[in-house]
């Protein structure tokens, strides 16, 4: 199983004024969302387990190894990021070559590299655009993009950071699909979000940034039923737990299939969903 290991990880961009404050977490397994109000350090924490910046004090352990002992090409390997704004990421002039950057870039062969990139754009669903300028694509669909790139270098560890700012309906279930689907292959899945609805239904795992500390972390089923916790983070509860509280069936509610089935048998013994 995939697993990261954090040891109190502090970091700061300037002496003395401390953006991550001695955290302590095992990730492993589960797919796990990581929430928090702006400026609370979710990205610079992603981009320490990334190695993209050191920690100043406190260790990152990725499966067995520290990371500061990878070179940068097997940590590449090893973990993908996709960055919240895909115009950091995405700079090549064909959908295809942008794809298939990455997986070159590790050492994999032309053929390969095509094929996974293949594949990757049609998870996005966007194969039919092989040779458009991902900048004649909208920020939504270069979003997919920049995650194409990332799946098609097969990383067994997957960051996402802000997936689903901007994407429609359509663009979400793509994502869940995706989600899914690198959990079942047995991937370690990370994601910030703001969207907590999102967070809620997909993810088994939760982590609450709060300035800098995880304020507190769980299966999302308990994380998200502790309002007044949310609430000191400046979180809101997902929309089925704000329902659920109204209709009187206050839970551990992660879908609206959920509360309805709950607020049913409250109110009618003999309710079949
Ligand atoms: N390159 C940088 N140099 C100096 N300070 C930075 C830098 N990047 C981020 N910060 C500061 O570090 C703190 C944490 O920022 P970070 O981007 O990690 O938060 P976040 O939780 O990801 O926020 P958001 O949800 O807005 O993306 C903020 O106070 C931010 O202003």
């Amino acid at each position: 199983m995939n697993s990261i290991e954090i040891k109190n990880l502090s970091f700061s961009y300037t002496a003395g004024n401390d953006v991550l404050k001695g955290i302590d977490l095992t990730l492993n397994g589960a797919a796990t969302a990581i929430v928090g109000q702006n400026g609370a350090g979710k990205s610079t924490f992603v981009k320490l387990l990334k190695g993209l910046i050191v920690p100043t004090e406190g260790e990152i352990v990725l499966n067995g190894k520290n990371t500061k002992d990878y070179t940068v090409a097997s940590l590449a390997k090893e973990i993908g990021l996709v960055f919240q704004n895909p115009n950091d990421q995405v700079f090549k002039n064909t959908v295809i070559s942008e794809v298939m950057f990455g997986p070159l870039n590790i050492g994999m062969d032309e053929q390969d590299a095509r094929e996974k990139s293949m594949e990757a754009l049609r998870k996005v669903k966007l194969d039919e655009y092989v040779d458009t300028n991902p900048y004649d694509l909208s920020l939504s669909e270069r979003k997919m993009i920049a995650i194409a790139s990332i799946l098609a270098m097969d990383p067994n560890i997957v960051i996402f950071d802000e997936p689903t700012m901007g994407q429609d309906h359509e663009g979400k279930e793509t994502l869940k699909e995706i989600i899914y689907e690198l959990r079942n292959q047995g991937k370690l899945v990370l994601c910030i979000l703001h969207d907590m609805d999102f967070a809620a239904e997909v993810f088994e795992r939760t982590i609450v940034f709060n300035q800098g500390r995880v304020q507190i972390e769980g299966p999302t089923r308990d994380i998200f039923k502790q309002k007044d916790i949310l609430h000191q983070a400046y979180l809101e509860q997902p929309i089925v737990a704000q329902i659920a509280e109204v209709l009187g069936v206050a839970g551990s509610y992660v879908t609206e299939k959920e509360v309805v089935s709950a607020a049913g048998a409250c109110h009618d013994p003999n309710f079949v969903e």
